[in-house]
């Protein structure tokens, strides 16, 4: 006997036989002649439709081999009830004498010891032949049977290939198993479909509400949905199109079971972990006076010298101060940042320098580290520095010229080596004038010194505001011709941290279309008021008087553009051209 091992399926067969016994059935008994009524069919049928699907698929292919071996080829659901055969006409009506037929039910306490009935019970490929049917009418058949399992492992029903004893052939077992293997794979791939669309449901309901970019994609990378979320990004019109890639998107695809494309879905990921630094090529511009202060402190990057920067809040001083750190030679160590017009004055010698364990009441018990320790071979930036009260600025100097720190509460003094860049919005000199900073720890951070121009002295505000969109992630957001003017004509008392944010929000309103000036909810600063009427009174008429005229104007306006335009009665485009002619820079002219 094929299949089972000799002794393991002589003890399934005689464990059956125990079974019947204790069910009470006779040998000799008449055959069970109950059959389901049609409705009953009917219902079983509707039950099993998936099943049997797929089931008339794979027999349809093996029908000819099922006929010429003279067999029938059955489906049984999981109570052990035929519900689909094909075969061999005259083996099926010998086989219907014994009930062998759809509406009858092979349970191995109906019929005794067969194959269908002990496959249900054990869950085992099995054939049971001839006289190891239990009942002495069933000896005259040879069958085999197959459990079939559903993808997550509950028992379906089975297959089964019978035929009469004489013909019995070799390959029904290993037949029926590999008709259940199928008709599993089958169903695998049928929930992975059901399981695909739901998760495209789930997508679709979720990318309503979901605050990250979403977008679904075809099998031709074209967009089929996005979000408001990514709308805002992509632009409105942007459904149906290619998804060209967008930095920040990654791009998941889903397919079925045979690798089969089904959708690919694009979600912009939060970036997750260490935020990092600055560095020159995050510095935006091409007016000539930021590329200026680019290359001066590029070159004080490459030396350990004090850097002072100075500028208007928002004029990127700290961007500058990261900046010079990572081109420096101490890049690979912290850059540890000071606010130092946010720390209390009785906290700034610990918060500085740190303290020793039990220093003060309320510290932490096992003493703290300070901020200049923490910089050790690294860079501290000490922003705000024009703010810092006298007290503290005296012990910055001691620090300045010893290089050394002594923590609060502690004896000794440890030596530090770090690289020091400061920043202020404040004028220094002002402040030393007025008595509110020491002079001498001036010129100890001053080493070098960078201006930064205030927003208002660029000539390249629009280029930035397209930089700033793009790297915002709104490479599609645009300007309109009416916001560019507007941006020109703005007076940007916050500069580039208030250019941002009017970018950002009008992005947003805009929703994907063009930014108009509405969007940028900023104040039209254009009216030409006394003080610049003041400067078109005198302007002269040679090519240096141009000049001098255009550096007036430019002066007047606070480097506004369209405004010295209108002063000078010369097109925005025409000014700017002179001023790339004529070389001249941000730097105030003098009058
Ligand atoms: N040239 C530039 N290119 C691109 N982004 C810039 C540029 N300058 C400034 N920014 C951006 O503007 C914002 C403000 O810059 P930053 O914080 O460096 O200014 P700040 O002068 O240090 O301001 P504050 O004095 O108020 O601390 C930051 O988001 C920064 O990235």
């Amino acid at each position: 006997m094929p299949s089972l091992k000799a002794r393991k399926h002589s003890e399934v067969v005689a464990t059956s036989w125990k079974r019947c016994q204790q069910y009470g059935l006779k040998r000799t008994d008449l055959v069970d002649d109950q059959l389901m009524t049609g409705r009953q069919i009917h219902e079983i049928l509707h039950q099993n439709e998936v099943l049997l699907k797929h089931v008339s698929h794979i027999f349809g292919k093996m029908e000819l081999f099922i006929k010429q071996a003279k067999q029938a080829a059955l489906l049984i659901d999981a109570q052990g009830n035929i519900i689909y055969s094909v075969g061999d006409p005259d083996f099926s009506k010998r086989a219907a004498a014994v009930q062998l037929q759809v509406g009858a039910n092979w349970a191995e306490n109906r019929k005794g010891t067969n194959a269908i009935g002990v496959a249900i019970t054990e869950r085992l490929p099995v054939r049971i032949h001839a006289d190891e049917h239990y009942y002495q009418l069933n000896h005259f058949l040879t069958c085999a049977s197959s459990p079939v399992f559903s993808p997550t492992g509950e028992l379906l029903g089975v297959i089964n290939f019978s035929s009469k004893q004489e013909n019995y052939n070799a390959h029904s077992l290993a037949l029926a198993t590999m008709a259940a293997d199928s008709l599993q794979n089958r169903l695998l791939i049928e929930d992975s479909k059901k399981e695909h669309l739901i998760t495209l449901k789930e997508l679709e309901f979720s990318m309503k509400n979901n605050p990250l970019p979403l977008l679904s994609l075809d099998n031709d990378n074209r967009i089929i949905r996005a979000n408001q979320a990514a709308l805002r990004i992509i632009g409105k019109d942007a459904i149906g199109k290619e998804f060209s890639g967008i930095e920040g998107f990654s791009i998941e695809t889903i397919h079925d079971h045979h690798q089969k494309v089904w959708r690919s879905i694009a979600i912009q990921k939060k970036v997750i972990g260490v935020t990092r630094l600055y560095t020159f090529s995050d510095i935006a511009g091409s007016c000539p006076s930021i590329i200026q202060k680019k290359e001066l402190a590029y070159k004080a990057a490459l030396t350990d010298f004090p850097v002072l920067l100075l500028g208007e809040s928002g004029t990127g001083k700290e961007l500058f101060a990261q900046s010079i750190h990572t081109a420096s030679l101490r890049s690979n160590q912290p850059f540890i940042a000071v606010n130092c017009s946010a720390i209390p004055d009785n906290l700034v010698e610990s918060e500085l320098f740190g303290y020793e364990r039990g220093a003060f009441t309320g510290a932490n018990r096992e003493g703290n580290k300070g901020k200049f320790e923490a910089a050790h071979k690294g860079t501290i930036f000490l922003d705000e520095i024009g703010d810092m009260s006298l007290r503290a600025q005296a012990a910055l100097l001691r620090v300045l010229q010893e290089r050394t720190i002594t923590p609060v509460g502690s004896a000794r003094s440890k030596s530090i080596d770090i690289r020091i860049i400061a920043a202020t919005h404040r004028n220094l000199q002002n402040e030393i004038k007025e008595g509110r900073f020491r002079a001498d720890l001036y010129y100890r951070l001053k080493g070098i010194q960078i201006t930064l121009p205030s927003l208002r002295e660029r000539s390249d505000i629009v280029e930035l505001a397209k930089h700033l969109l793009q790297s915002h992630n709104y490479p599609n957001a645009y300007l309109s011709e009416a916001a560019e003017n507007l941006l020109l004509r703005h007076a940007w008392p916050g500069n580039i941290r208030e250019l941002n944010s009017a970018l950002m929000q009008a992005a947003f309103l805009a929703e994907g279309g063009p930014i108009l000036p509405e969007h940028l909810q900023i104040a039209d600063d254009c009216q030409s008021g006394p003080e610049a009427q003041a400067a078109d009174d005198a302007v002269p008429s040679l090519q240096e008087a141009e000049i001098e005229a255009i550096k007036k104007a430019l002066h007047a306006t606070g480097w506004n553009l369209s405004k010295a335009a209108a002063l000078l009665k010369i097109g925005r485009t025409t000014l700017y051209r002179k001023i790339e002619e004529y070389n001249i820079t941000c730097l105030r002219s003098s009058r």
